[in-house]
């Protein structure tokens, strides 16, 4: 089978089969390319928070970023590759709605489906330039964070801008599951292993 149904199967409609009460984490990135530092974090988060599935955010062009990605469907094609195992879903949505924020698609989404319970994904690079997105608070305010350790200036990133505003809704990440439970706002910072891969370094070989 090709690699483009993961897609084109949630364009189609996979919202349809969101059962209330339904864990998702929603993992947004340029992926360009996807790596295995990616997989990592997909996997890791859905382990540790326990989520029924992961919606793969393909981001059409990241409004922090001067230089314009791949093409999305090429990049697309490239994470359906990347991770085919089942609960792992690959999305345009961002691109299909018009939209280049986070803050759109949360909106969208926690107001269509109110019975699901969605989960933001990153790694720790993205909570250091958190304060720089859009809405940022807002999104904080919708939808807990998953953050994933990755290697470089962790402690800064831990003592940002927006770290420190979300400080009293940190949980450990034992707590995790419980946190995609109880909504936001709260974030949990896992430990994982660290995963030295980036897509500029992999771009830079190209
Ligand atoms: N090795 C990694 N460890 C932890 N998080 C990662 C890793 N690689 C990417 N991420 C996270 O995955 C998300 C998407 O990342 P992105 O597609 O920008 O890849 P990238 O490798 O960070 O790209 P670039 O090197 O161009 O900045 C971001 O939240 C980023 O923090
Ligand atoms: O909404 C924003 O203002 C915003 C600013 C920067 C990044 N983002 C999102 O953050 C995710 C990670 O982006 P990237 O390029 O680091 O992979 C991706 O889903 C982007 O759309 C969103």
């Amino acid at each position: 089978m090709s690699q483009r149904p993961a897609t084109a199967r949630f364009a189609a409609g996979k919202a349809e089969m969101l059962a209330p009460g339904m864990t998702v984490g929603l993992y947004g990135g340029s992926f360009d390319p996807p790596h295995a530092g990616h997989r990592h974090v997909a996997l890791t988060a859905r382990k540790r928070l326990g989520l029924d599935a992961v919606w793969w955010l393909v981001a059409p062009h990241n409004p922090l970023k001067a230089d314009a990605p791949a093409r999305l469907q090429a990049r697309a094609d490239a994470v359906s590759a990347l991770i085919p195992e089942p609960g792992h879903v690959v999305s345009t949505i961002e691109d299909r709605l018009g939209t280049r924020y986070t803050i759109d698609i949360i909106r969208h989404l926690t107001k269509r489906h109110p019975q699901v319970r969605f989960v933001w994904i990153m790694g720790a690079d993205g909570l250091g330039s958190f304060h720089r997105w859009s809405d940022w608070r807002e999104i904080a305010a919708r939808v807990p964070i998953c953050v994933i350790a990755r290697g470089g200036t962790p402690l800064k990133w831990r003592l940002g801008r927006a770290a420190r505003h979300l400080a009293g809704a940190r949980v450990q990440p034992v707590a995790a599951r419980a946190l995609v439970k109880q909504g936001a706002p709260g974030w949990t910072y896992i430990t994982a292993p660290l995963h030295a891969e980036a897509s500029s370094l992999l771009r830079r070989g190209r």
